[in-house]
């Protein structure tokens, strides 16, 4: 094994505009790897705290790059992340930044491959990994805090649970964002984008409902597999004052969950992510009992990737499905933890983009390495794309990562 000789951290610009931390990590082997933070709008009350780069770039050289320089083993994971949370020495990230902690531990596993000449995710997941692929949830209609005057419902997400390949899948994902574009412009609704490249129009929910309700059976059609669709209601956005509020009407915590039980079953939904507030462990498991075993209710801002806010919601049975960020948490280790005690628990990993992005492709990585059996992605746009494409090329075992 080798060490780690250096970390550089910088910031780069991420898909919002906004500058995020780079981070290269050298091993003394000569090995590279390089890694960027993502960032959310609509982040979880319990994430791990998110730094201004600037501040998390200083206060991670101070405190965790001299701990990593000449001392931890690039392969050794567990060990990278061990010290990048003693460097901290607080349990949410707020010392050197979820962002920097992320961005080092993601760049020290790419390192760690290079030295091995391996795949990112098979150096994560081992050699029997890279057989099995994530259905890709591509946004094709969306709001919330992702555009302003749009749907209330922040994310509606094709899902091509039939394609043959996650090459197909994510084709399919993009026709079916063309096709919502036609749908739109046959009714004369203009749209421009969100942050996640789903187009961002001025209609009611109900409305976007019936646009991919029509543009996922016509691609279905075309393409000859089984695509259906499902959400991310972000419903702790939404939830003030004990209500939830939409456009034009409020609901109560019951007929919210009345409200998408109901949307399971009229728009066969696959998957349904954050349909309640991020405190309402209740809500989230009698909603799991009415309709989890047709469909994933998936904790995002409920869980935030955390093992102890996951055991939770297992004692509850709340939710049947956890979202996986590795920026909520600050690494990979604490990714892997969650993912492992979610799959222990029969609950689906579904592994997943934020709503500022770079180009870095970790996540694609992650979702092979650990099977999981969907990836929220995005469905166009460079910083989606570049995701979306690592996976077509880990498929033909082509990823130069
Ligand atoms: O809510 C979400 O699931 C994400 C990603 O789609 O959005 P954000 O990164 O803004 O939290
Ligand atoms: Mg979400």
């Amino acid at each position: 094994m080798t060490r780690i000789e250096s970390v550089r951290l910088r910031r780069i610009l991420d898909s919002r505009g906004n500058a995020t931390v780079e981070a290269d990590v050298l091993t003394e082997s000569g090995g590279f790897g390089r890694a960027a933070a993502p960032s959310g709008a609509s982040t979880g009350e319990y994430e791990a705290i998110e730094l201004d780069p600037g501040e998390a770039i200083a206060s991670a050289r101070e405190h965790a790059v001299p701990r990593l320089e000449g001392n931890v083993y690039v392969g050794d994971q567990r060990d990278v992340d061990t010290t990048l949370r003693s460097a901290d020495g607080t349990d949410n990230f707020s010392e050197i930044g979820a962002n920097s902690a992320v961005a080092i531990s993601m760049a020290a596993a790419k390192a760690a491959a290079d030295v091995l000449g391996a795949p990112l995710y098979q150096h994560l997941g081992g050699a029997f990994r890279g057989d099995t692929f994530p259905v890709p949830l591509g946004n094709v209609i969306g709001g919330g805090e992702h555009a302003a005057d749009a749907t209330a419902i922040q994310e509606f997400l094709a899902a091509p649970v039939g394609a043959p390949s996650v090459q197909d899948a994510v084709f399919a994902n993009a026709a079916v964002h063309q096709e919502a574009a036609n749908i739109l412009d046959e009714r004369d609704v203009p749209s421009a984008k969100g942050d996640e490249g789903a187009w961002a129009p001025s209609i009611d929910d109900d409305e976007a409902f019936e646009v991919m309700d029509e543009a996922v059976s016509t691609v279905a059609d075309d393409f000859g597999f089984d695509i259906r669709f499902g959400l991310d209601v972000a419903g702790a956005e939404l939830y003030e004052d004990g209500e939830y509020h939409y456009r034009d009407q409020t609901r109560s915590t019951d007929e919210q969950i009345e409200y998408v039980a109901d949307l399971v079953d009229e728009y066969d939904l696959v998957y349904v992510e954050d349909p309640l507030d991020e405190n309402d462990y209740d809500g989230f498991a009698e909603l799991t009992d009415a309709v989890g075993d047709r469909t994933l209710i998936c904790g995002d801002d409920l869980f935030v990737t955390n093992v102890e806010r996951l055991s939770d919601g297992i004692e509850q049975d709340a939710g049947n499905s956890i979202l996986i960020k590795p920026n909520q948490i600050g690494t990979l280790s604490d990714a892997f933890d969650a993912i492992e005690l979610a799959v222990e628990n029969g609950y689906d990993p579904v592994i997943s983009h934020r709503s500022g992005e770079t180009e870095d492709t970790t996540i694609a990585h992650l979702a092979v390495a650990t099977d999981a059996p969907f990836i929220k992605t995005g469905s166009v746009g460079g910083e989606r794309t570049a995701k979306l494409n690592e996976l077509i090329r880990i498929e033909q075992n082509v990823s130069r990562l």
